[in-house]
């Protein structure tokens, strides 16, 4: 769906977006992650077509950007940063003007309108006066818009900015639903929001990808969690002995071991090898699992050190 090569942008001396290069097939949901300033919404700008790059190309539905990208925006759903909302509008008429907007055609736009309001469950305001909305209510109207007309690509910068826990969870389930059909893309500083709906993360640092790789692969780490009724320094030894173990660390006041694994090495096989060595022993095994990493390290690790956003 996208295809970005090298994509640059600068804005006079400073390099927001420095030669960024990735590939994103089509559904399923793509978190856009990095500090403030690091070059999100530069990026989520240019794949809307409202910017162009300085350098490098981009392909969207197979359509390059070089050659103009109208036809490409009428099929893209884009929620920017800070959306300007006409206040004086009530719901439904706005989203009516921007059907019209995106081409939506006169016999379809009631339609389309009644099935993005009933989406972003907005449909209770649809007469109110857009001035008169929470921040929240005008953040589901601004992702109401983004999904008029079912588009294939939708780039939400930010879609869980000023939502309440309850429409937290309402934004994810719908992010969700709409990736069975469509490519999102979308940007947050939440690293709950990340686990809950992505699949894939890029992490942008200081204008450059540092990072580009599924959730499966980032949360997978080398290595094991042990849990044993009574630890012993015997038990430790034996484990320190299993091929397959690089290093065993006895986890103070419990009887717990947080085992590393040899690069490559199989963890099921591992964890055959360990449950044998914990029976040998006469210890009794509570529980043996693999440890995960934890978001906020991956974004630190590939940041540099800094914390998450
Ligand atoms: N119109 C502009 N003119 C000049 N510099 C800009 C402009 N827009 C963004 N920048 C600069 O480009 C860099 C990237 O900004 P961008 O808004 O893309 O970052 P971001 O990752 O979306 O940040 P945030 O999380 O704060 O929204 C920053 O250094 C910013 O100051």
């Amino acid at each position: 769906m996208i295809e970005a090569q090298s994509l640059t942008r600068r804005y006079g001396p400073v390099t927001a977006v420095n030669r960024v290069s990735f590939h994103i097939g089509n559904n399923g949901v793509v978190g856009l992650l990095g500090h403030n300033g690091a070059g999100k919404s530069t990026v989520m700008k240019m794949l809307s077509g409202y910017l162009e790059p300085t350098a490098g190309s981009l392909r969207v539905a197979g359509r390059d950007y070089a050659h103009g990208c109208r036809e490409v925006q009428r099929s893209l759903g884009y929620l920017p940063e800070n959306l300007p909302l006409y206040p004086e509008m009530m719901v439904a008429d706005y989203l009516d003007y921007a059907a019209t907007c995106k081409g939506i055609g006169r016999d379809q736009r009631a339609l389309a309108v009644r099935e993005a309001m009933q989406a972003t469950d907005i449909a209770g305001h649809m007469l109110a006066k857009i001035a008169t909305l929470s921040r929240g209510q005008r953040q589901r109207v601004g992702v109401a818009q983004a999904i008029l007309g079912n588009p294939r690509l939708l780039i939400l910068d930010e879609p869980g900015n000023g939502l309440d826990p309850e429409q937290t969870g309402h934004m994810r389930a719908l992010i969700k639903r709409l990736a069975r059909r469509a490519t999102v893309l979308l940007s947050t500083h939440i690293m709950q929001e990340v686990d809950a709906v992505c699949d894939r993360v890029l992490i942008l640092h200081q204008g450059r990808l540092a990072l580009d790789a599924t959730l499966e692969a980032l949360r997978h780490s080398e290595a094991l969690s042990l849990r044993v009724k009574t630890a012993s320094e015997p038990l430790r030894h034996a484990l320190e002995l299993v091929p397959a173990i690089a290093s065993v660390e006895a986890l103070p006041n419990c009887d717990e071991y947080r085992l590393l694994l040899r690069r490559d090495e199989d963890p099921d096989d591992a964890s055959a090898a360990i449950a044998r060595v914990v029976i040998e022993q006469g210890a009794e095994l509570c529980q043996l699992l693999p440890l995960q990493r934890d978001l906020e390290t991956v974004f630190r690790e590939a940041t540099g050190g800094s914390a998450a956003p």
